[in-house]
């Protein structure tokens, strides 16, 4: 099996020479975040971190792309960070602006899977940065050697649970996928911040049923206590290597079930 070292950068904004023509419009900057492992120098770009697979992290088999989108504030970068490294820190919101994009390699069934995910600019402002992504995302994957890249895309599509606005927002939010992003795109719904069991005025249920109406696999998820977080980024990995290699049908990886079976309860893992 053949391993590719990436470049050194494990993530960043996207560089000026990005390996996606499209999205080359805006300048793609960050100023910070409220979640801690993020890394963001003085002039604001968001900078590599150390992977906690240490240099293992480094080599692959296999390379997909997963976007993060939904409404700004639903916690997408907090996502990431909570599941690049596993933290997680109350406090100012900054939000993001423009794209970043982080890497991180999961052992998926003996197969080093890196995900490159680009998490999105929720506000409207920057949402032509995102249209341009979603057309480009199924290209190259930026800085990473050309072999054994798969060029699929997968999306997360976020809204907070404690935010109707956000949930009101989704099938807006897929028509623009629709519109914008290729058909085959891998899609789940996540409703976030479940930890905040006082504030929540989104039930399980309408998210359920949401989802079911499009066809999503759907689970709810905590970028604080870090609930169904590793699960999600890790079904979207499995679908994506599963899509790529092709299974026999009577191996094949059935993403609803997996989400339907691993997933758990808000109220089963509180801190
Ligand atoms: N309680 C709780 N708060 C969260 C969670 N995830 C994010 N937050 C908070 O929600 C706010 C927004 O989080 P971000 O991750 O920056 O939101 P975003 O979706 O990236 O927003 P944009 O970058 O503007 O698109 C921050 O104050 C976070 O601390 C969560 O799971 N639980
Ligand atoms: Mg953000």
């Amino acid at each position: 099996m053949s391993r590719k070292k990436t470049p050194k950068s494990k993530g960043g904004s996207a560089p000026a020479t990005s390996a996606l023509p499209a999205a080359n419009g805006p300048r793609l900057v960050r100023p910070g975040t409220a979640c801690p492992g993020s890394k963001t120098s003085p002039n604001g770009l968001l900078q590599q971190g150390r992977s906690p697979l240490g240099s293992g992290g480094d080599f692959y088999d296999v390379a997909f792309k997963v976007m993060l989108v939904g409404d700004s504030g639903v916690g997408k970068t907090c996502l990431l960070v909570r599941f690049k490294d596993g933290a997680f820190l109350a406090g100012n919101f900054i939000s993001t602006v423009g794209i970043d994009f982080r890497n991180k390699v999961l052992n998926v069934d003996g197969t080093k899977v890196k995900l490159q995910i680009w998490d999105t600019a929720g506000q409207e402002r920057f949402r032509s940065v995102t249209h341009a992504y979603y057309r480009d995302a199924h290209g190259e994957l930026v800085g990473m050697q050309p072999q054994r890249i798969g060029a699929m895309l997968s999306l997360l599509l976020l809204y907070d649970v404690t935010n109707k606005a956000s949930f009101d927002s989704i099938q807006a939010w897929l028509a623009e996928i629709q519109e914008y992003a290729q058909h085959d795109v891998v899609l789940m719904l996540l409703g976030n911040k479940v930890d905040s069991a006082q504030e929540r005025v989104v039930k399980r249920e309408d998210g359920e049923k949401l989802a079911k109406e499009y066809g999503l696999p759907f689970m709810e998820t905590s970028a604080k206590t870090g609930l169904n977080v590793d699960l999600a980024f890790t079904a979207i990995a499995k679908e994506l290597k599963q899509r790529s290699t092709k299974a026999p049908s009577e191996h094949r990886f059935r993403l609803h079930d997996y989400v339907r079976r691993e997933g758990r309860g808000a109220f089963c893992c509180r801190p």
